[in-house]
């Protein structure tokens, strides 16, 4: 992956049920970087997550320094939280994953929410609501306006993606990558020792601010 020249390293982890779509979400995005080979146009029927799985990807955010994206897939299944919980302390953001054609993965949001918070104490860590597998409309069981509303009510932004159509995938990522550069500049996320949500890569580079890319928006899938 091309991660010559990242100012810094955001960790960020994707949580949320079993089967919600996380590993095929991650793997669309990390196959989107540019030079990684094509994706297969279906997302493959991926065998359940076992503890915890790394990817990487570099990204050039819109304020200004490119940084190392290093993220975890952890594995939705109950079996496996004590290994999956060990890691939410070093994580300084999170992707809430839910499939939009399974309720109980979107009332099980709030739970997962809950765990990293009790786990990290008054650390803070930014998340994104993501509502997955926007793509199968005619099974849907969950609006957008109700994710949307759970998403303010803890705080924190929400998208729709589909892996399968490659819908705001790019987006997602962007997103909280952005939000996390942005709470490092304002001084609510900060840099420590012993810490490894977010890690300085070059020491001397400087961070410049370019005139700020809008970014093309969300596609309505
Ligand atoms: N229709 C559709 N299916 C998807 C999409 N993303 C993933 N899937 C399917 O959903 C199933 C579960 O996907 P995974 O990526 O393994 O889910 P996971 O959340 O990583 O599961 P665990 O590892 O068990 O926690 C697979 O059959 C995928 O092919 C999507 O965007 N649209």
């Amino acid at each position: 992956m091309e991660a010559g020249g990242c100012l810094y390293q955001f960790r960020i982890a994707l949580l949320g049920d079993a089967a919600v779509g996380k590993t095929s979400l991650l793997r669309r995005y990390v196959a989107g970087a540019p030079g990684a080979p094509q994706p297969e146009p279906e997302p493959e029927a991926e065998p359940p997550t076992v503890g915890v799985e790394f990817y990487s990807r570099a990204l050039q955010l819109p304020a200004g320094p490119r940084v190392k994206l290093q993220l975890w897939d952890t594995a939705g299944h109950e079996r496996y939280r004590c290994i999956t919980r060990s890691f939410y302390r070093n994580v300084v953001g999170v992707l809430l994953v839910f499939d939009v054609t399974n309720r109980k993965s979107f009332e099980h949001i709030p739970d997962w929410h809950q765990e990293v918070m009790a786990t990290r104490g008054p650390d803070k860590a930014i998340f994104l609501l993501v509502g997955h597998k926007s793509d199968l409309q005619s099974t849907r069981c969950v609006s957008a306006q109700e994710a949307e509303e759970l998403a303010t009510s803890l705080g924190m932004a929400f998208l729709e993606t589909s892996a399968k159509n490659n819908c705001n995938v790019d987006l997602a990522f962007d997103t909280l990558a952005d939000a996390i550069q942005q709470a490092l500049q304002q001084g609510d996320i900060k840099l420590e020792e012993d810490w490894g949500g977010v890690r300085l890569i070059h020491k001397t580079q400087i961070a410049r601010s370019t005139s700020r890319k809008q970014h093309p928006g969300p596609c309505h899938c």
